[in-house]
């Protein structure tokens, strides 16, 4: 993979921290020749491979990789990538709207409007995602973030693709990596996983974002995967009240035990929940009856 050995701090002004996690840390950073902000995301090399799992190095290694071969709008970009002996260093696009989580949690729930709107741009950057054979694998709203929450409408972008995987035509691929509550029943079962694992994420996150709620969340990860395999999960009257019968039937529809029947991005995209009506004033006003001199 690409990464550059030059120093990071010869081209970059490191800046305040943004965000910490099992992912590293991210901060914010100013590129010295041109004074353009971006954000760098640091993972520390420990003294010998086997203290860091070697897992993080892998997953770093990946997500440059994946990441490169990514450029989409709902998709977190990255430019540049630095190694040194002690870290590494990814430069990417500087989303500062924090996490959908979070933005979902101060409001409790969403309008079905806001609601549609992230999920239609979360199906743009997943459908142009699969158009590239790739898959994430950890679809949550951890990794989807905000490039500005104050914007009228938020743009969204989805981040972290340390578990990410280009999966070729016929080739298998079975991963038990993954947020318990997230998970397809492909995964808890390891057997091969394709895009539509994507599909059924997106399926938890939009009952999240409606209800906000976890639709199989147990007491323990046990009790959530026993959930998630046994299909366990309702439409609880005292979140869903308010929530139209099309807003169900598109969870139903991507929450679908066989992959092969789950609704993939583009068919996400055309279901009436998210597909705009059309506008019917206007289209009459076309087929007005005219007549003819
Ligand atoms: N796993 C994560 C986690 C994060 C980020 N990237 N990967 C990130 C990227 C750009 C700006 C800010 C962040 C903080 C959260």
């Amino acid at each position: 993979t690409s990464f550059k050995l030059e120093n990071v701090e010869d081209l970059y002004e490191i800046g305040a921290l943004l965000g910490s996690g099992n992912y590293g840390q991210v901060r914010e950073m100013r590129e010295k020749a041109s004074g353009s902000r971006w954000a760098g995301k640091f993972l520390k090399l420990q003294k010998n491979e086997s203290t860091h799992m070697g897992l993080d190095i892998r997953s770093v290694k990946k997500e440059v990789e994946i990441l490169q071969a990514l450029q989409h709008e709902n998709i977190m970009a990255l430019k540049d990538a630095f190694e040194s002996t002690v870290e590494l260093v990814l430069i990417v696009e500087l989303i500062s709207g924090g996490e959908l989580f979070d933005f979902v949690a101060e409001k409790e729930n969403l309008l079905e409007s806001e609601a549609t709107e992230f999920i239609k741009q979360i199906l743009h950057g997943v459908g142009y995602m699969h158009s590239k054979h790739i898959t994430h694998l950890d679809l949550k709203p951890e990794n989807i973030m905000l490039s500005d929450k104050n914007a009228p409408v938020p743009q969204i972008k989805i981040i972290d693709f340390g578990l990410a995987h280009r999966l070729t035509q016929g080739e298998e691929y079975r991963s038990q990596r993954g947020t318990p509550q997230y998970i397809a029943p492909e995964v808890i079962c390891y057997e091969p996983l394709s895009p539509a694992t994507d599909m059924w994420s997106v399926g938890v996150i939009t009952y999240i974002l409606l209800s906000g709620m976890s639709p199989f969340q147990g007491d323990t990860n046990e009790e959530t995967l026993k959930n998630i395999i046994e299909m366990n999960y309702e439409f609880e009257d005292r979140y869903f009240t308010e929530t139209s019968a099309m807003a169900k039937e598109f969870i139903q529809d991507l929450l679908v035990k066989d992959q092969s029947l789950r609704m993939t991005a583009e068919e996400a995209l055309l279901h009436p929940w998210i597909k705009p009506l059309l506008r019917r004033h206007a289209a009459n006003r076309n087929r007005s009856s005219i007549n003819i001199k």
